[in-house]
């Protein structure tokens, strides 16, 4: 039988666009216009679901879904028995504990007899028992910002990024209760064909994301300034080094750390190199 893969994935959302791209970039092309709740890849054998993001543990538990991308905030939340099978590195954020802007805080043993809004009351029930405090923990699912504005609650626990949602509803952070990225979840009683497909998938990820932090380099030296270049990118292990017209002068190219090349490049040109060409990498196989 062909097996094709299951991949849950979020609809719309905070996770959908880099979720979606990064299987693009693996080259996997699937059709996910407006509207549309599942699709069939034309080049490979994966079939995508677009979900509600905090339903996809519960897909991928079950095996109706093979993989899926959450956040680990939902991952850990939801507490379903599924493998962690890859961080992806996207939307991270973090779960804070927030309160109106014009009240002191001084530590956690404040939070005492408070109600906390939350879609978190699993993550946010550990954080207070682990610290005893005991607060009273008001279940909602979205728009908690509002809470303390209206009357709601003292306090809430949600997920921050830059702050603005806060600053904008009056209130301020006042303690991290979580850190989170996206993850690749997967169910845990993969067939050998399935599992198959799931390691293509994660090799192309692999070569697609070393690419992303790796620049290809290229410049002109003379010959007598190649020991000292080599040594001011430490990547360059084993660099190609080919003769130009001129006489003695070469270029050299290599594949290095983008970061490296930024902390080295006065030095470079010091040390005699010219015409530097820095190019973006599609993809790096070993
Ligand atoms: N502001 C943000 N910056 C970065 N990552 C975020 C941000 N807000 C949420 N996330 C991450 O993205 C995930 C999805 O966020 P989103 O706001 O789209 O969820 P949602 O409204 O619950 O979506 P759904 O409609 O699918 O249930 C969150 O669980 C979290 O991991
Ligand atoms: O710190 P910030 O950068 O302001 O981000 C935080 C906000 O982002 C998310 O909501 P989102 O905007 O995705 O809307 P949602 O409530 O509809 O999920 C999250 O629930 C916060 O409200
Ligand atoms: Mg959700």
């Amino acid at each position: 039988m062909n097996e094709v893969l299951r991949i849950a994935v979020q609809k719309s959302g905070r996770l959908s666009e880099d979720s979606l791209n990064l299987f693009k970039e693996c080259g996997i092309k699937f059709d996910n216009g407006a509207g549309k709740l599942k699709a069939t890849s034309s080049n490979f054998p994966a079939e995508f679901l677009f979900l509600r993001d905090d339903d996809i543990p519960g897909y991928v538990e079950d095996g109706v879904a093979d993989i899926g991308i959450v956040g680990q905030n939902v991952h850990v939340e939801t507490s379903k028995h599924v493998n962690e099978v890859k961080l992806l590195g996207f939307s991270k954020c973090r779960l804070s504990i927030a309160i109106p802007r014009s009240e002191t805080y001084g530590s956690v043993k404040e939070l005492e007899g408070k109600s906390i809004a939350t879609s978190y009351p699993v993550i946010l029930g550990n954080f207070l028992k682990d610290n005893g405090v005991t607060a009273h923990i008001h279940e909602i699912s979205g728009s908690v910002e509002i809470a303390p504005s209206i009357g709601l609650a003292d306090a809430v626990c949600d997920i921050v990024s830059s702050g603005g949602t806060l600053l904008s509803n009056g209130l301020k952070e006042v303690e991290v209760i979580f850190r989170s990225e996206a993850i690749m979840i997967g169910y845990p009683n993969l067939s050998p064909e399935k599992q198959n497909i799931l390691n293509q998938i994660l090799f192309r990820i692999d070569s697609v994301q070393r690419a992303k932090n790796r620049k290809y380099v290229v410049l002109n030296t003379k010959q007598e300034n190649i020991a000292l270049i080599r040594q001011l990118l430490p990547g360059m292990k084993a660099p190609s080094i080919l003769p130009l017209a001129d006489e003695g002068w070469v270029s050299m190219h290599s594949v290095i750390e983008e970061q490296d090349f930024w902390q080295n490049i006065e030095k470079l040109r010091d040390a005699g190199a010219e015409g530097i060409l820095v190019l973006p990498i599609e993809k790096m196989i070993f």
